[in-house]
């Protein structure tokens, strides 16, 4: 139940693990995933990219189901690895997520995942984010060659899963786990409070 609020809430994603997460909170919710491209101008700060990411997939969800959405929260996402000033989104194939590994193993990065809410009776709009430092361990080439044959990094941003088999590569985290897995669930229960959604 959305406590008092009727509104409904409607998650702007393919992600299983968004929904997972999500469903977490005992929350009702549609999901109604979005079809966005992720290019952005090369400059742009890792905070710029990740709210620019998570609002365009909530907003594109707004105008694709334009009579669906009637008095909703449209609730997008997004997750990127950011090694220095690199960024990393999901690897396109073997060999990038063979080169995402090698360049983090050994060394610490930033997760950050953003959260967009869109009140679609009122317009407004909030987009927020949370990063979480992670270490992984040294890898050797081939440990990273079996890892992503397992499959697991195809779909993730930077090429692992810390809630997976990707687990036995991080040494420590620094903040939020689940940021690092694809939604600060802390962060979304604040910003839909402020929405007039009550979670607890
Ligand atoms: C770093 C890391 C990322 N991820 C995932 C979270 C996101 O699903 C994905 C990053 O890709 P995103 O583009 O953020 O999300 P998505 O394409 O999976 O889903 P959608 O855009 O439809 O919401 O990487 C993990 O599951 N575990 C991890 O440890």
């Amino acid at each position: 139940m959305n406590r008092e609020s009727t509104r409904r809430l409607i998650l702007a994603s393919a992600s299983p693990r968004r929904k997972e997460l999500m469903t977490s909170l005992q929350l009702e919710f549609e999901v109604l995933p979005s079809d966005t491209d992720e290019l952005v101008p090369e400059d742009w700060s890792p905070e710029q990219v990740v709210k620019e990411l998570a609002l365009r997939k909530a907003t594109a969800v707004q105008y694709h189901y334009i009579t669906e959405v009637t008095d909703s929260i449209i609730i997008g996402s997004d997750t990127i690895v950011v090694l220095d000033k690199r960024i990393f989104g999901k690897p396109r194939d073997h060999d990038e997520a063979v080169a995402m590994l090698d360049a983090l193993q050994g060394r610490s990065h930033y997760v950050y995942t953003s959260v967009a809410c869109i009140d679609t009776s009122t317009g407004v709009t909030r987009v927020e984010y949370r990063r979480t430092l992670v270490h992984m361990k040294p890898l050797t080439p081939s440990k990273i060659q079996s890892y992503v044959l397992s499959g697991e990094p195809a779909d993730k941003a930077g090429a692992y899963a810390i809630q997976g088999l990707g687990s036995t590569l991080i040494d420590k985290i620094e903040g939020c786990y689940f940021t690092v897995v694809g939604l600060p669930v802390s962060l979304l229960s604040d910003m839909l409070e402020q929405f007039g959604v009550q979670i607890i």
